[in-house]
């Protein structure tokens, strides 16, 4: 559950996680093998009546796993190059649930690239494509740079160079907190990008027609990712939940979005309360999604259905 503080002007995103990450910080290994990226080839061998197991470990590229309301992912410390260490191949391979260590995506600590930042931060989906921007990324980024014992130029806070700019991570000290501005929606269709005329004049609305069976208002909103938000019945959310994985790319890759697009499907259970389901660019149904939860903010009060000045509460199915 996200919970949410009101916008403030100019109507930056703050995105208080009321639920701190559970952090897994247990150092993993992956290894590359020379010609291609495998993890530790684990062969069971019978000899002599006993089982052998062998790893065929070549180099390895150490990682923690850490995860914001279950959106998952694998860091890796990656400060001593300016270009992440594995390919967008291997971290698809590394985001596999079944033949990898499985994440929703890997994210690199890299140095900063201007003098006023303290880190680099780049991540790729878990189908190896890379996204300006990911809000449980950042900060399980800021959690791991902290159990580095890394500390930023200013006490309490990490700026973070992304593809969305600078984002500036905090964390109480002593908390497992961390919370983090989004930075300021951007609205103007041409630059979530879509190509639907969710224009101001428009009522920041357009319809969407013949996905999935029916027409879908949208509401497009970028974070520096695109999202696209509808707002459904409970009856409607409930179907889309259960066929989110056959319908969800027919969204994410429909040509109104000319750079794909994040989908959030929300119910409104009153002026303070929602529930989201998201179909992710590049990485499918997940638990969480922290610009996803800004953009439907966004969303819900351009649309009246919530109040800047009030907070709001974003459940998530399976988070509790
Ligand atoms: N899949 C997203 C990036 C991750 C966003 C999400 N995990 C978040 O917490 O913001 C995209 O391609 O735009």
């Amino acid at each position: 559950m996200y919970s949410r503080s009101a916008l403030t002007p100019p109507t930056s995103q703050i995105l208080g996680f009321a639920s701190a990450a559970a952090i897994h910080n247990r150092s993993h290994f992956l290894s590359n093998a020379s010609c291609s990226f495998q993890r530790p080839r684990v062969v069971s061998t019978r000899s002599r009546n006993r089982n052998f197991v062998h790893a065929n470990i070549a180099s390895m590229t150490a990682f923690r796993k850490y995860h914001g309301l279950g959106n998952d992912f694998v860091l890796i410390d990656n400060r001593h190059d300016a270009a992440p260490v594995l390919t967008p191949v291997e971290a698809e391979k590394v985001c596999n649930r079944n033949t990898g260590v499985g994440a929703d995506g890997v994210i690199f600590l890299l140095p900063p690239s201007n003098p006023s930042s303290d880190f680099g931060m780049r991540l790729y989906n878990s189908d190896g494509t890379e996204p300006e921007m990911c809000g449980n990324g950042i900060r399980c980024l800021a959690r791991f740079a902290a159990d580095l014992g890394l500390h930023g130029k200013t006490p309490g806070k990490y700026v973070v160079d992304t593809g969305a700019g600078e984002i500036v991570p905090e964390m109480e000290p002593g908390s497992e907190e961390v919370r983090v501005d989004m930075g300021t929606p951007i609205l103007e269709p041409q630059n979530v990008p879509t190509k639907l005329n969710t224009t101001e004049a428009n009522g920041y609305q357009d319809v969407l027609k013949g996905v999935a069976g029916r027409d879908w208002t949208f509401v497009c909103v970028s974070m520096g990712n695109p999202h696209a938000i509808t707002f459904v019945t409970k009856k409607e959310y409930d179907d889309m939940d259960s066929r989110l994985e056959a319908v969800g790319p027919d969204f994410e890759n429909h040509s109104v979005f000319p750079q794909r697009t994040n989908t959030e499907f929300v119910f409104e259970r009153s002026k303070t309360e929602f529930d989201m389901l998201v179909w992710e660019r590049g990485a499918g149904r997940t638990m969480a999604c922290g610009t996803g939860a800004c953009a439907v903010l966004v969303a819900a009060v351009l649309t009246g259905r919530a109040d800047k000045d009030v907070p709001v509460i974003i459940h998530l199915p399976g988070v509790t």
